[in-house]
């Protein structure tokens, strides 16, 4: 395929690393303003960018008809707005919050720990993450996904930030508290925990790299290929079915 990487930061390098080695052509990489003429020669765009560019990229691929797999967090308050989109223009699109095969697995033991833990309040339920210091946005996407997934099942309102009170999402009636740290080259690191006066349950996810996002974009892009519509990790890694 030949791709196109919006955003050529940590993650574009990563991802043009894995795409080439699994024959791919980079056919075109920015970190600006795009060139529609070039980008629309391409089979699909990947979008590692930043929270402010990139509802205007992938809705511009869509009006160009090239499929996007997006990846950058700190966006999705436009996200619907961004599926409406692709539907007008009958392309194909993924949005993951992390694309690792790792954190994916991480989010169906989130799902079902939280529903296992359903009858049980005494366990009080906390999220917290790790991230290195360049990152733009907190808490992760990842840890919303988590949190969202998490509160689905029990009875918390909504979440907040323990280090910034005004980063919080819904209802502060019982929020989930999550913890954002920053340390230096931690390429993220997730834990849910749930604590009771007895004991304790942790499940952590640690990258070790970032070959593991990178490696789920190119795949999602390959998934996708033919495709039209709406997907996400769950249809690319056959999840639904492992039920
Ligand atoms: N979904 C996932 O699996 C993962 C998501 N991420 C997310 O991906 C995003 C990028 O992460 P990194 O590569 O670490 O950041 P980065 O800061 O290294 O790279 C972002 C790049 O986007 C460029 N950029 C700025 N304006 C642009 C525009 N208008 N169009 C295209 N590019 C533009 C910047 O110059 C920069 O080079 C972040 O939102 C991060 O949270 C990161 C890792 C995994
Ligand atoms: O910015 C990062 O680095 C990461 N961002 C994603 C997120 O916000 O969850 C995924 C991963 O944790 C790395």
């Amino acid at each position: 395929m030949k791709i196109a990487l919006l955003g050529y930061g940590r993650m574009g390098k990563t991802i043009e690393k894995i795409a080439t080695e699994r024959g791919h052509e980079i056919g075109y990489k920015t970190n600006t303003k795009l060139d529609e003429e070039i980008l629309k020669q391409q089979d699909i765009a990947i979008d590692f960018s930043i929270p402010e560019a990139a509802f205007d990229n992938i809705t511009t691929c869509f009006k160009l008809g090239v499929p996007v797999v997006s990846g950058t967090t700190g966006w999705l308050d436009h996200l619907e707005e961004a599926h409406k989109s692709c539907l007008k223009h009958k392309s194909a699109f993924i949005y993951a919050s992390n694309f690792s095969l790792g954190v994916n697995l991480f989010f169906e033991l989130n799902r079902k720990l939280a529903q296992l833990l359903q009858p049980y309040p005494n366990y009080k339920a906390s999220l917290t993450e790790v991230h290195h210091t360049k990152k733009l946005d907190q808490p992760s996407g990842t840890a919303i996904s988590l949190a969202e997934d998490l509160m689905a099942q029990q009875a918390y309102t909504g979440w907040q930030l323990t280090n910034d009170n005004q980063i919080k999402s819904g209802s502060l009636a019982k929020p989930l508290a999550i913890t954002a740290i920053r340390e230096e080259n931690v390429p993220g690191t997730h834990w849910v925990n749930y604590k009771s006066e007895i004991d304790e349950i942790s499940i952590k996810h640690k990258a070790n790299s970032r070959d593991g996002f990178a490696l789920g974009a190119v795949v999602a892009a390959e998934w996708l290929e033919g495709k039209q519509g709406i997907f996400n990790m769950q249809d690319v890694l056959n999840l639904h079915e492992k039920k």
